[in-house]
């Protein structure tokens, strides 16, 4: 695979005593975590536990209510992206279209190589429409990179794939996020995706961490070399 272009340094993230409630509901309860530059974390956890909630407060969709978020990056302008389970393409834009959309004249061009990166420099002129669930999350994946976020959040992001996209879509990101080196937030369900793609995992629960885990295995991973992490998870999460 040909390279994405510069690298994108990673930004730090700083939460400190974050609480969020909906109305009487607290859903995040003063969490304070630390992501280096270029840190791939992944969250897990019960359904309902703040997961979303805390990409939510880091994307800057939800506000921060008590406590402090700060990103850290040498650039002021440091670019947050998100990219959800469901693609949201704008339906009336190619694909190449919906990848340039709101990025400066001067980056465009460099901005299409991404989709080259995914595999779809081919269907540039195609509409959302025209392509499958899978290729429309890598246009939605090359859209998310092209605008060299320093922070990438992604919320299940391939929840609607089947198993074996999913699991092209796994090597894909691993070897876009290894190239580009932005920091990386990775809400899932499915342990097998958090143990290939992230360094640390963390198991929200009741709305604190329950669980802050490194992951050293070695790249690229399987089910056998990240068994033991996954039993360990495993017990905490049933
Ligand atoms: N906009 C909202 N208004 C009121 N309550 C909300 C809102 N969004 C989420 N909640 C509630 O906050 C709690 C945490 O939701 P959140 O989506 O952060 O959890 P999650 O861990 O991502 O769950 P899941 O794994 O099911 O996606 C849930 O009980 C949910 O019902």
């Amino acid at each position: 695979m040909a390279r994405p272009g510069i690298p994108t340094a990673g930004a730090g993230v700083q939460v400190h005593d974050l609480t969020v409630s909906y109305g009487e509901h607290m859903v995040l309860r003063q969490v304070s975590l630390a992501f280096a530059p270029g840190q791939r974390v992944a969250v897990v956890g019960e359904s309902g536990g703040g997961k979303t909630t805390l990409l939510r407060v880091l994307a800057g969709l939800l506000p921060v209510q008590a406590g402090e978020v700060r990103l850290e990056h040498r650039q002021p302008s440091a670019r947050v992206r998100v990219m959800f389970q469901e693609d949201r393409l704008l339906p009336w834009l190619s694909a190449a279209d919906n990848v340039t959309l709101g990025l400066p004249a001067s980056e465009r061009g460099r901005g299409l190589t991404f989709l080259k990166h995914v595999g779809l420099g081919e269907r540039a002129q195609a509409f959302p429409h025209q392509l499958s669930g899978g290729q429309r999350q890598r246009v939605a994946l090359a859209r998310a990179l092209a605008h060299r976020p320093a922070l990438l959040l992604l919320d299940e992001p391939f929840g609607a794939l089947d198993a074996l996209t999913r699991a092209s879509m796994h090597r894909l990101l691993d070897t876009l996020l290894s190239e580009t080196g932005a920091t990386t937030v990775l809400v899932t369900h499915d342990l097998d995706e958090a143990l290939k793609l992230a360094d640390r995992v963390l198991v929200l629960r009741g709305g604190v961490v329950a669980e802050d885990l490194l992951v050293s295995t070695p790249r690229p991973r399987d089910r056998v070399t990240t068994e033991p992490v996954r039993q360990h998870l495993e017990e905490l999460l049933h």
